[in-house]
């Protein structure tokens, strides 16, 4: 089971150039034209997504199940699965071409550069641990600071995620929080090391809609207080509606359509997209379509 404190080692200098050396208008991370194959298989999974990313913008990537939305995700954070390898194109993260990436490297960025947050928060923390102490731990090993302080920006972080009583909830059990919650210690945990990237795949799916809602609100904040750059990974095109200043639209590996959100979800081009939204009208989508009318 992987846990918070997986691959977490003292931080180890990474040269990504002094202070703020890309600036805030230069992209932290960059796709240009990513393949993606599955080597035992022999085949192309993911047949080139590119995409820029700014700091406080948010890219959502959307797309039937199977269409290579996570692996595109788990290729930027060079973690996929066995087997599966990038065979084409480039990514590269705040101007470093992570081809060129150490293990040690890595280890490094993750938390502190780019981080993530995927669906079923449970299997991430570890079950005989109070959340508190887990993201403690990542505070210490990542922002290298020690045990009382790491405790005291653990309990900030709960609070920073609106966790109502949050030195109550430093100390319960994952399996005494609900969903919503856990959710909430996950992106906490993610944000502990003040990461510039963060992707988010699927992380409202299995949540029900006013706490879905609620954990939309909390990324929308990160990324203006702290100028967060998202990726959000979604089948439901409200969710994309609603934060996203840029969409992919994928099917079977391919990104069919891809433009501003505005655009794309207004004047679709393409007949799949066109196919989602017709799917999506049903649950209310043109609520967020229009989201100024409502004030
Ligand atoms: N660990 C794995 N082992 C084998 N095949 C995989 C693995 N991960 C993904 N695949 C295959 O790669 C393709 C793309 O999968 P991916 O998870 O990226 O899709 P997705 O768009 O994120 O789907 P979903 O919305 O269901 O999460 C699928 O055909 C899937 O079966």
């Amino acid at each position: 089971m992987a846990t918070l404190s997986d691959n977490l080692a003292p931080e180890e200098t990474l040269d990504l150039g002094p202070g703020d050396p890309t600036g805030p208008r230069r992209p932290v991370l960059s796709l240009h034209d990513v393949r993606i194959s599955d080597q035992a298989g022999g085949r192309e999974i993911v047949h080139g997504v590119s995409f820029t990313l700014t700091p406080g913008r948010v890219v959502g990537i959307v797309g039937e199940s199977g269409s290579g939305k996570t692996l595109t995700c788990r290729a930027a954070l060079g973690i996929l699965p066995a087997h599966f390898e990038v065979t084409g194109g480039s990514i590269e993260i705040r101007g470093t071409d992570i081809a060129d990436l150490s293990p040690a490297q890595w280890t490094a960025l993750r938390g502190t550069t780019i981080s993530a947050v995927f669906q079923d928060p449970a299997s991430y923390l570890n079950p005989s641990l109070r959340v508190g102490a887990q993201i403690a731990e990542v505070v210490r090993v990542k922002k290298k600071l020690p045990r009382r302080a790491a405790r005291r920006r653990a309990v900030d972080l709960l609070r920073a995620v609106h966790l109502r009583e949050p030195e109550l909830v430093y100390g319960q059990y994952p399996h005494e929080l609900s969903g919503g919650m856990l959710q909430r210690v996950l992106i906490a945990a993610a944000i502990a090391a003040d990461p510039h990237i963060l992707i988010a795949d699927e992380a409202t799916t299995a949540l029900d809609v006013t706490v879905q809602a609620e954990i939309l609100d909390l990324l929308a904040d990160l990324r203006e207080q702290a100028g967060l750059a998202l990726v959000v990974v979604s089948h439901d095109l409200a969710v994309v509606a609603q934060l996203c200043d840029e969409v992919l639209v994928m099917q079977q590996g391919e990104v069919v359509e891809q433009g501003p959100a505005e655009r794309v979800l207004h004047d679709p081009r393409h007949d799949y997209t066109r196919l989602l939204i017709a799917e999506h009208e049903q649950y209310g989508l043109e609520k967020f379509l229009d989201p100024k009318e409502e004030t």
